[in-house]
């Protein structure tokens, strides 16, 4: 089945920073002094206000930017009684599902899907089988031989979290994967995602701007501080799974959304006065 792995890995985000150069003006320091911790088998969210480094964050985890100071680790936690024992490992094998589709539209969406296995050399028979099954998870069979312009958006999007699974991850890194879908697709999509993950057991990170689709998937939910992006609070969401709209009726809910949605008011207020003092 392709579906993501389950991991024993868990990242350590250790007191990084990160500042992009400017070769005009001020330097942008994105993120001050973040440490956290994303545990494997569970899915962390991190919210916060617009521009306080979450995707820089998530790029840092992926690889692809460098941290200016601090250290990401992958680790194997020793025994709570024995944190010597915590010992680095390999970082775990990571897909990513990005807001924006980024399908090739010359290829089939079995293509699209199969593509980064193509890469890594597995052969097209199998590739295309797997392409097949992480198609069927995302219920988009009958469609394999279509083109990206003939699918919805958020038929589009299934298909990125396809192209994800195919890869058998154990590490799912999510950037606002449903910020461009309307609503009601977006909720389908939260609630096919949710049972996606909690089958499998793999470690997700994702950064959203929705309270909703935070408390809807995350068992972890950390609240930013507005740039320079700060862990502000790490929240645990107890709330039973599987987690569906019905979820957002429950009285804990409503009481997670309120204290969430405190945190960040007051985070965005602070984005809001800094940029107008940037300007
Ligand atoms: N390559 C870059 N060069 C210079 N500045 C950058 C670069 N990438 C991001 N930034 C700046 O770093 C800060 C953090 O950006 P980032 O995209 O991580 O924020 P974000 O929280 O994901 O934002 P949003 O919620 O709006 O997507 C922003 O001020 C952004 O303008």
């Amino acid at each position: 089945m392709s579906a993501p792995r389950a991991s024993a890995t868990t990242i350590a985000i250790e007191n990084i920073g990160l500042t992009f150069p400017s070769k005009s003006g001020e330097p942008t320091v994105a993120l001050a002094d973040v440490s956290c911790r994303f545990a494997p088998g569970k899915v962390t969210a991190i919210i916060g206000p617009s521009g306080c480094g979450k995707s820089t964050l998530l790029q840092i985890v992926r690889g692809f930017l460098a941290p200016t100071r601090g250290k990401l680790r992958f680790v194997r936690l020793g025994s709570e009684t024995d944190e010597q024992a915590t010992r680095d490992v390999a970082p775990p094998h990571m897909a990513t599902v990005w807001q924006a589709f980024n399908l090739f539209p010359w290829r089939t969406i079995v293509d699209n899907v199969a593509f980064g296995l193509e890469v890594a050399g597995v052969p097209k028979a199998e590739r295309l089988a797997r392409a097949r099954k992480a198609l069927a998870a995302v219920d988009l069979t009958g469609f394999e031989q279509k083109y990206p312009r003939q699918l919805s958006g958020g038929m589009r999007q299934r298909v990125g979290i396809a192209r994800a699974l195919v890869m058998e991850p154990e590490l799912l890194l999510l950037d606002e994967p449903f910020g461009a879908l309307d609503a009601q697709t977006r909720l389908v999509l939260q609630e096919q995602l949710a049972t996606l993950v909690e089958r499998s057991g793999t470690t997700a990170i994702l950064v959203t701007h929705s309270i909703e689709e935070a408390i809807l998937l995350a068992d972890t939910i950390l609240v930013m501080t507005a740039r320079p992006g700060r862990i502000a609070a790490e929240i645990q969401n107890d709330l039973p799974h599987p987690r569906s709209m019905a979820t957002t009726h429950d009285p804990r809910f409503s009481a997670l959304f309120d204290q969430i949605y405190g945190l960040l008011r007051q985070e965005v207020i602070r984005a809001m006065a800094t940029e107008g003092g940037d300007a």
